[in-house]
């Protein structure tokens, strides 16, 4: 039985491959792929998407387990199963802006590629802002007067700093986790398992 994962495009991809050569799995086929979107090796088939739709593939039951960032699965909600966080992808959301920004009386205008994590974190605070959705490069909204600030992933903080902003307010950490198809995991549960296990390797929390 062939388990199939799902796999975010980028750098997750590239930490993710070196992780799966850590745990003794053959990654040769996945990393000499060159432009091929499905690649199987002798333990998986594995396809390469966008992370947003990482989620989208696993949901819908044509991938039994997908390679995603935590910040995706705040801001969709996918119904699968979140298995375990894997260690790398590390980063956090942050509320940034630039450092000399004064509040005004009117509502703050957002800029983030997560509009429901940002809606979420005002409604707590009980603040009403206005929010504008961006594909990336969030940090240039601040420079350019489209908002007042950002909700945006800050890992090193070199993006925030080469263009003048700083983190205004910690919201959550991030990482990249693991996450199931709810029917394969019990389907498939004797090839899955056991390959979680080999991922999991020696003194990794279970
Ligand atoms: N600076 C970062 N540090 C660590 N993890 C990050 C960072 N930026 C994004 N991520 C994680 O990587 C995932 C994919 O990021 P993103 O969609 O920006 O693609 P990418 O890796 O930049 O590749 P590309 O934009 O070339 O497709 C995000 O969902 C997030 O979990
Ligand atoms: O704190 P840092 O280490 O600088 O990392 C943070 C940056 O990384 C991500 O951008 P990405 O490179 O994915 O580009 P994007 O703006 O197109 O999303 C994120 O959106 C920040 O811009």
């Amino acid at each position: 039985m062939t388990i199939s994962i799902a796999l975010t495009k980028g750098r997750v991809e590239k930490q993710f491959l070196q992780y799966l050569k850590s745990r003794g799995f053959h990654v040769e086929p996945l990393v000499e792929k060159g432009r091929k979107l499905l690649v199987e090796t002798d333990a998986f088939t594995c396809i390469f998407v966008k992370g947003f739709d990482v989620a989208t593939y696993v949901e819908y039951g044509i991938c039994d387990l997908g390679i995603v960032g935590e910040d995706i699965l705040a801001e969709t909600h996918p119904d699968v199963f979140d298995l375990m966080p894997l260690p790398f992808g590390k980063c956090r959301f942050a509320l940034a802006g630039k450092p000399e920004a004064v509040r005004h009386q009117r509502k703050r205008r957002i800029a983030t590629k997560y509009p429901n994590v940002t809606e979420q974190f005002f409604r707590e605070k009980g603040e009403s802002v206005d929010i504008v959705k961006l594909e990336g490069s969030v940090e240039l909204a601040p420079i350019v007067g489209l908002a007042d600030a950002i909700v945006d992933i800050v890992e090193t903080g070199n993006t925030l700093r080469e263009n003048g902003l700083t983190v205004i307010e910690e919201i959550q950490p991030v990482t990249a986790r693991l996450i199931a198809n709810r029917s394969a995991l019990k389907i498939k549960k004797q090839a899955i398992w056991p390959f979680i296990e080999k991922l999991q390797g020696e003194g990794v929390a279970k």
